[in-house]
């Protein structure tokens, strides 16, 4: 088993939002602000390229023990050392990566109904990513957004660690976490800020009032 993982902050990366600052400074601005969880998110970099960033990465995380997630490619989560690999519906399906690497290795799977949940949840998964909750231009190939229902169905079903990604941001982090998701995971609130470390604090904010906020429940 791996250690106990902290995802109530996770971080998507994308650096098409990072204009001319350094990938490294905004997640370590983030760090700063609270980021618990680091997915190096890379939909056009050569193999090469990616696993550079990702030994880069590692690297920051590493002092402050913060898991390195790796999107997509469970090849370049292996060869950098990364803790996990996340993988969406048409990515290689949880079992056959279960069939890869042990039980270490943290593998995310992205989800928008409870059969999808229930499914990864028996092939293996330690998190779900339910996806996306509300939409977003950040990603705009995806199913319907589940909405705050949604995540709540499938919080309501499975037992592993989910957090809702997808149009999350200061102003509605607390709901989705007083829903029962475990974390929230976001890609622009932090990427796109022009402050990272005080974006992340912001969340980190909401996602404690969220957690307290047990009323959300029934209204959804
Ligand atoms: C935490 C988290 N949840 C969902 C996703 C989406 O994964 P996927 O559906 O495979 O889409 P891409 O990110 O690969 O475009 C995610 N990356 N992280
Ligand atoms: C990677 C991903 N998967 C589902 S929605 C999404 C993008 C979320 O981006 P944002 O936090 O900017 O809405
Ligand atoms: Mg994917």
């Amino acid at each position: 088993m791996h250690m106990q993982i902290d995802y109530s902050l996770y971080l998507v990366t994308d650096r098409r939002m990072t204009g001319n600052r350094s990938l490294i400074e905004i997640i370590e601005e983030s760090i700063a602000g609270g980021v618990t969880i680091v997915q190096l998110r890379e939909k056009h970099a050569s193999t090469r390229e990616f696993f550079d960033l990702a030994v880069a990465v590692r690297e920051i995380l590493k002092p402050h023990r913060i898991p390195l997630i790796i999107n997509d490619r469970l090849d370049v989560a292996l060869a950098c050392g990364a803790e996990g690999v996340h993988v969406g519906q048409s990515d290689m399906q949880c079992r056959i990566v279960r069939r890869i690497v042990d039980r270490k290795m943290i593998v995310g799977v992205s989800v928008s109904t409870v059969e999808e949940a229930l499914a990864a949840e028996a092939d293996g998964a330690d998190y779900l990513g339910v996806s996306p909750v509300f939409n977003t231009p950040t990603k705009t190939d995806t199913p319907e957004a589940t909405g705050l229902q949604g995540l709540q169905k499938i919080r309501q079903t499975v037992n592993i660690p989910i957090v809702g990604i997808g149009g999350i941001h200061s102003a509605n982090a607390a709901q989705v976490v007083s829903c029962g998701a475990d974390g929230i995971a976001v890609v622009s609130a932090i990427m796109a800020s022009s402050e990272p470390r005080g974006a992340a604090r912001s969340l980190r904010a909401a996602i404690d009032s969220g957690r307290f906020a047990p009323e959300y429940r029934s209204q959804t």
